[in-house]
C-alpha cells in the first residue's frame, strides 16, 4: 500500500438469519477501524413504524404509499450502533417477536427496498475509512462493486441453537421452524432476494467459533486492502 490515508474499503456480508452476520461484521469493523451498518435493523425499523402507524401489513399497496414517510437514521460506529425513527430510539422495539414476524412482508415491497437501499448507498459512500455492511442483498444489489463479498451459511440446527440461546428459554424447534420460514420468504421474494453474489466468498460457520469466523474475514479484508 502507498503511504498516506488508506483508500476506503467496502465489505458486504450477506447470509440467512443466525449465521453470524451481525457479530462478525461488528467485530471486523471494530478491529479494522471501519464503520458498520446493520441493514436488517433498517428493515426492522421501517416495519416497526408501519406497525405502530396502523398500516395493514398484508397490503403491499398501503405499505408502498407510505414507504417514504419515516425518517430512519443509522449510527455506524461498531462500538455502539444506533437506529432512530423520526428521532425515537427504536433499537429495543425493533427486536420484538411482532416485528420479527412482519419484517419479511414489509421488506418485500419494492418501494420499501428502494428507499432503504438509497440510505444504505449514501452511508457506504460517506464512510471515510470504509464500511462493513451486513444484510441479504448487499453483494448482489446494494453494493455490487464492494471490494469484498462474504456469504455466511450454517446449518438450520446451528442457527436455531444460536438464536434460542439469545432468546432465553425459547424452544429450539419452534425457533428453527420460524427461521426456515423467514429465510424462505426472504429468498423467494421478487425484488432483490437473499442470494449469494457470484463473486462472494462462502464461509460455512456451522463448525467454526465466532472468533474463527472473525479472523477469517479480517484476513480476507486485509488481503484486499493490501492489493488496493
Ligand atoms: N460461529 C459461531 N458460533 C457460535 N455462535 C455464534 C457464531 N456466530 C454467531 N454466533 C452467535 O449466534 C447468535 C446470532 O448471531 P448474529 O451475529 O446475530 O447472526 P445474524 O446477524 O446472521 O442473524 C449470536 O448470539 C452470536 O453470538
Ligand atoms: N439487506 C436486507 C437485510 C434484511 N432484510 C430483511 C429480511 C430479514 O428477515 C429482516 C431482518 O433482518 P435481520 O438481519 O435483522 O435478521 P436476523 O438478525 O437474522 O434475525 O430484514 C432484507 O430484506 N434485506
Amino acid at each position: 500500500m502507498e503511504n498516506g490515508a488508506a483508500k476506503p474499503v467496502i465489505v458486504a456480508i450477506d447470509g440467512p438469519s443466525g449465521t453470524g452476520k451481525s457479530s462478525t461484521s461488528k467485530a471486523v469493523a471494530a478491529q479494522l477501524g471501519l464503520s458498520y451498518l446493520d441493514t436488517g435493523a433498517q428493515y426492522r425499523a421501517i416495519t416497526w413504524w408501519m406497525v405502530t402507524s396502523g398500516i395493514d401489513i398484508e397490503d403491499p399497496t398501503a405499505i408502498a404509499a407510505v414507504a417514504g414517510k419515516p425518517e430512519i437514521i443509522s449510527g455506524t460506529d461498531p462500538a455502539g450502533p444506533t437506529i432512530t425513527v423520526d428521532g425515537t430510539d427504536v433499537s429495543g422495539p425493533i427486536r420484538t417477536q411482532e416485528v420479527t414476524s412482519k419484517v419479511s412482508a414489509v421488506s418485500a415491497v419494492p418501494e420499501v427496498r428502494a428507499r432503504i437501499t438509497e440510505l444504505q448507498r449514501s452511508l457506504a459512500t460517506s464512510a471515510e475509512r470504509g464500511i462493513v455492511v451486513e444484510g441479504r442483498d448487499i453483494g448482489t444489489t446494494v453494493l455490487p462493486d464492494a471490494d469484498l463479498k462474504i456469504f455466511l451459511t450454517a446449518s438450520p440446527e446451528a442457527r436455531a441453537a444460536r438464536r434460542s440461546g439469545e432468546l432465553k428459554g425459547a424452544d429450539v424447534n419452534a425457533t428453527r421452524e420460524a427461521l426456515i420460514k423467514r429465510d424462505a420468504a426472504d429468498s423467494s421474494r421478487k425484488t432483490s432476494p437473499l442470494a449469494k453474489a457470484d463473486d462472494a466468498v462462502e464461509v460455512d460457520t456451522t463448525e467454526l467459533t465466532l472468533t474463527q469466523v472473525i479472523e477469517c474475514v479480517v484476513t480476507l479484508v486485509e488481503e484486499k486492502r493490501a492489493a488496493k
